[in-house]
Order: structure tokens, then C-alpha cells, then sequence
């Protein structure tokens, strides 16, 4: 089937036709798209080398890695899964996945959601105050690791994609350990710090789908943000979209067959005292082809206080909740910003 033939599979608002003012949320940035060479540097996790590692966590604060131990085979395998399960009809992924639809799916680890990617902790989506239509040009899933590997879905194709998420949560899990315990001693944390300061029980994935869209110039599949997580880790399929802030201009991240993207996430940054740079991101639309892409995000400890002299001490706990609240009052997050010590905003 052309991807055409499925718009039944788009929810009503990204259906072409639909009335939507193009004016709103116009991205005219200008974007440096030099084609031949990768505007990431790389990082080798079977050799990997701290003071490397060091560097492009302050330099940059997204990296590729290679060789990261992902079998090819499971990540292939998840595309399949995600393309599947995104191509039903959007009232058969509603009935699927919402919470509320089906006494079955109520503690559905899987959440369904479109148009934002700022959902609250039991993943639904957030509206925005300001009330105006500036959706994101995409759809997701929302998972949680922990509650994943606790549920069983009786129809095969959900249950073979829910172990397909446990098993690279677990490949997630791994890399991002790995990964911390070297950010770790180069901040030189103590132990006790180390170990609340990246908790794999916070470990969510988000499966997105990104529409095609004709008025690619004007919408964004994700628009410009930072991540609050302490690490991201991002895997993408053959499809561009990714675009980076670096060396004050935006570049577009080369998709690369069987490598990740890491970034630095506002915690990490937090936790370094800013010698970490949790870098600007957003996600371009496609006028011809849809993109998909599988993101882990992790977390520290909701109760961790995290303690620096550019911050005020504060938890992770105490950060959602100010970003969810002006998300839902200013429609943007302000973020880091808003924990700077007085000594740092004076
Ligand atoms: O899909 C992508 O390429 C990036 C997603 C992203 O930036 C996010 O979920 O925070
Ligand atoms: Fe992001």
C-alpha cells in the first residue's frame, strides 16, 4: 500500500484538506544543509574514550555513537512493529491505547498520542493554554519500561511489540549506565550522587510517527526544545528530519544506518553546573515521506536533589512540575532558566 492510500491512519487534523491556518507557527530559519559531510562527532561505545566523551558532552551536547551493541535485528524489527501498529486506522490506535476507552487497557503501559510531545506523567497529552492550533506533526506512543515488562497483551501483534520494547529498554538501560558512569566520574559525583542522579526506573521510550505534511516550510514535527532528561538516546529511520543547534546556525542530522544519536538532556547540564551543554534541537516535516523514530529518555530519582552553584538546589520533581505548569500557561518551557541561583541571574 502507497503511503497515500492510508490517511485514514492520520488523525482528522493532519489529513490534507483540513482546514488549518498556515499562517500560525511559520519556521522561516535559515538551515545549513551540507549534504556529504556528519555534523555530529562520534563516539565509539565498544572503545570509548573519556576525555572524548567529555569534550562533546561541553562542545556539543549530541553525539553519534557507533558500535553501541543494539542487535540490527531488534531495531529493524521495532520499525516494523511501530510502522504496523501506526498505519491502523487512528479510532482502532485510540481504542488500543487510550486509557479510558476499554476496562482491558486501563493500566495499558502504551499510551497513544498526536499533535504534541509534552504529555503529563500519565501520558496524556498536554493542551495548551493559550488554546491556539499550533500542533506538532506527529503522533505517538508513550511508554513506560517499568510497567511494560509487568503487562501482557493478549493480541499477538501488541505482545510481540511489547516485548520488542522491553528487550531494547533493556539495550537502552545499558548504554545509557555505561554512558553516565563515564559523565559521572569526569563531573567527579560522588557515588551516592552517581546513583541517584540517573534512575533506569524512569526510563520511558516515545515511538513517534511524523506525518507528511505539504506545508513542510511552515510546520514542525517537533519544534525547538531542549530535553529535560539527563540522556536521550534516539534512533531514527532512513528519513532526515533531525535538525541540531551548533556553532549558531542548525544542521541537519545525518540519518546513518545502525547508530544512535545521544544527547545531553537539562539535568545533565544541571548536574555539570553547566559545563554540559543540554543543546537546542527540533524536528523538520517531510513533504513526502513519514519518518519514524524511537527515543529512551531517562531521568534522575524524583527525589535526588540536585546541587551546584549555578542552581538552586532542586529535584527533578520540582522541574517537571514547573515545566508542565508553563507549558499549560505560556505554551513553551522555560526550563533551566527559572533555577538559576541569585548569584547566577544577577
Ligand atoms: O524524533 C526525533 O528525531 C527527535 C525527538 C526529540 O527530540 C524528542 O522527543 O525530544
Ligand atoms: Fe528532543
Amino acid at each position: 500500500m502507497s503511503q497515500s492510500d492510508n490517511l485514514e491512519s492520520y488523525p482528522p487534523f493532519f489529513r490534507p484538506n483540513h482546514d488549518i491556518d498556515s499562517s500560525e507557527n511559520a519556521c522561516k530559519t535559515s538551515v545549513n544543509s551540507d549534504s556529504d559531510s556528519d555534523c555530529l562527532p562520534v563516539i565509539d561505545f565498544l572503545c570509548m574514550n573519556p576525555e572524548n566523551l567529555s569534550q562533546v558532552c561541553r562542545d556539543c551536547g549530541m553525539f553519534r555513537l557507533v558500535n553501541h551493541g543494539v542487535p540490527l535485528n531488534l531495531l529493524n524489527q521495532l520499525q516494523d512493529h511501530a510502522k504496523k501498529l501506526f498505519s491502523l486506522t487512528f479510532e482502532a490506535k485510540q481504542d488500543l491505547f487510550s486509557s479510558s476507552s476499554s476496562s482491558s487497557s486501563c493500566c495499558s503501559p502504551i499510551a497513544y498520542f498526536w499533535g504534541t510531545p509534552a504529555l503529563t506523567p500519565s501520558g496524556d497529552a498536554l493542551k495548551k493554554g493559550s488554546g491556539t492550533q499550533d500542533h506538532n506533526w506527529l503522533e505517538g506512543l508513550n511508554v513506560s519500561l517499568t510497567q511494560v515488562s509487568q503487562f501482557q497483551y493478549e493480541d499477538p501483534l501488541l505482545e510481540s511489540f511489547r516485548s520488542l520494547l522491553e528487550e531494547y529498554g533493556r539495550q537502552q538501560c545499558r548504554v545509557a549506565k555505561t554512558l553516565f558512569s563515564t559523565m559521572a566520574h569526569d563531573l567527579k559525583l560522588c557515588s551516592t550522587k552517581s546513583q541517584s542522579y540517573l534512575s533506569l526506573p524512569t526510563g520511558i521510550l516515545r515511538v513517534y510517527r511524523y506525518f507528511r505534511c505539504m506545508d513542510s516550510h511552515k510546520r514542525w514535527g517537533i519544534d525547538v526544545h531542549t530535553d529535560s532528561s539527563v540522556i536521550s538516546i534516539l534512533h531514527q529511520d532512513e528519513v532526515q528530519g533531525l535538525q541540531v543547534f551548533k556553532d549558531n546556525q542548525w544542521l541537519d542530522v545525518k540519518s546513518i544506518h545502525n547508530t544512535l544519536i545521544v544527547n545531553v538532556g537539562d539535568m545533565a547540564q544541571a548536574m555539570s553546573d553547566d559545563k554540559y551543554l543540554s543543546v537546542k534541537h527540533r524536528v523538520k516535516v517531510n513533504k513526502e515521506k513519514e519518518r519514524i523514530s524511537i527515543g529512551y529518555f531517562v531521568f534522575p530519582a524524583d527525589d535526588a536533589v540536585i546541587e551546584c552553584s549555578k542552581y538552586k538546589p532542586f529535584t527533578y520533581a520540582d522541574f517537571r512540575t514547573e515545566v508542565q505548569k508553563d507549558l499549560k500557561t505560556l505554551g513553551f518551557k522555560i526550563g533551566l532558566q527559572k533555577f538559576k541561583s541569585t548569584q547566577e541571574n544577577t
